[in-house]
């Protein structure tokens, strides 16, 4: 059970204010995560290059900040809705998109990545925008349960990479984790630490380990939903009810796999699987496996557990 050994998470530093600042930031993948981090990244002042594959995309994503933007503005300028507008208009114009995340590395201050959970895809990623991007670029993923460490082996700046672990829907969930590695340095470590808390996060400090801490205990619970459910002991109706009002989480163990996206899940438990074979709970789900070959992603494709069309 090497691979789930208990670690210590890093402290706070007192040397956190003389980190560099970070003012530009690329942000890779524009899907419900990057889209995300790239609005509260451009509410909080900084600019942000959105990238993505193809402009249809990033369209898309643009549609869906300017979307999540009138929620919020909905409930933070109540009263004076042109104030709300002006407040839109400026977020927006603080993010540029591109296809190009080569050139959009070479003006940032951080680039860091939100695309599919695949540690190969990741590695090709970021060990090309190594040779890229400018010396002092911190590099970091938004990995949910991949290595840090791995990612980063692709590059030659091991002292300037990080994990910063954002929560979905990111404009309404106020947690970060910033994951150092052995080989992240302190003032990396704290720079990630000082643009969580500009972003008007808070972070906590872990260490490199599976799943880091959040994860580490939500995937056993939800897997673990899953096994009851396809044992036949309950409904996902009925799980979904017990944990909502039994244990007063905002959703179901379903409704949270649909809102995460059954991919992403998919891409967790096979890789959790391939690292600890001999573990029942990371054996493939003949349900999630059916789902995820038919397309269903869950929320974001219309169907995965639930309907939503
Ligand atoms: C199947 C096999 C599985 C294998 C692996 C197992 C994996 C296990 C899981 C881990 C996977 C990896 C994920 C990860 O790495 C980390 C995560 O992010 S885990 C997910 C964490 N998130 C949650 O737990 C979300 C829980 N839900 C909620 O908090 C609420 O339901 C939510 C805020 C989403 C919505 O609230 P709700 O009251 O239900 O609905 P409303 O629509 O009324 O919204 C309330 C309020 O919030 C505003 N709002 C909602 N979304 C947005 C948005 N995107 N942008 C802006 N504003 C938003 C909305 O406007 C409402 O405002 P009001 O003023 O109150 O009207
Ligand atoms: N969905 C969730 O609740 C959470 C996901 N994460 C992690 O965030 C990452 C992204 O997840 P989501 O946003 O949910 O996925 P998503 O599927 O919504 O978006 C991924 C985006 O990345 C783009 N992409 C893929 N490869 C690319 C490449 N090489 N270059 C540029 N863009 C590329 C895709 O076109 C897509 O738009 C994953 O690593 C995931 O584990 C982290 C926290 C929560």
């Amino acid at each position: 059970m090497a691979f789930f050994t208990h670690q210590v998470c890093r402290g706070l530093s007192s040397s956190a204010v003389r980190a560099a600042a970070i003012k530009h930031v690329t942000i890779i993948g524009g899907g419900q995560m990057g889209a995300g981090i790239a609005q509260v990244a451009a509410s909080t002042g900084h600019t942000v290059t959105l990238v993505d594959t193809s402009d249809d995309i990033l369209k898309k994503a643009v549609k869906g900040i300017e979307g999540s933007l009138k929620r919020v503005v909905k409930k933070k300028f109540a009263d004076k809705p042109e104030a709300g507008e002006e407040f839109i208009q400026k977020v927006l114009q603080n993010v540029s998109v591109s296809t190009d995340a080569g050139a959009a590395a070479q003006s940032s201050d951080l680039v860091l990545e939100a695309i599919v959970e695949n540690l190969k895809i990741k590695q090709d990623l970021f060990g090309r925008l190594d040779k890229l991007a400018p010396t002092h670029t911190i590099f970091a993923s938004n990995t949910s349960s991949l290595p840090i460490s791995d990612i980063a082996s692709s590059t030659n700046r091991l002292d300037r990479f990080g994990g910063l672990h954002f929560f979905n829907p990111v404009p309404m969930m106020k947690l970060v984790e910033v994951i150092g590695t052995s080989a992240t340095s302190q003032e990396t470590f704290d720079s990630l630490l000082n643009f969580s808390k500009a972003l008007g996060k808070t972070p906590v400090s872990c260490k490199d380990t599976p799943g880091f801490i959040v994860n580490r205990l939500l995937v056993p619970y939800v897997l673990e939903a899953i096994r009851l459910h396809e044992r036949g002991h309950g409904s996902k109706e009925d799980i979904d009810i017990a944990m909502k009002l039994g244990a007063g989480y905002p959703m179901g163990p379903f409704e949270l796999s649909d809102y995460v996206g059954l991919d992403t899940m998919k891409f967790i438990m096979d890789g959790w699987n391939e690292k600890d074979p001999d573990n029942p709970l990371f054996a493939p789900s003949e349900m999630l496996n059916k789902l995820v070959a038919e397309g269903k992603y869950g929320k974001k494709t219309g169907e995965g557990f639930y309907k939503y069309k």
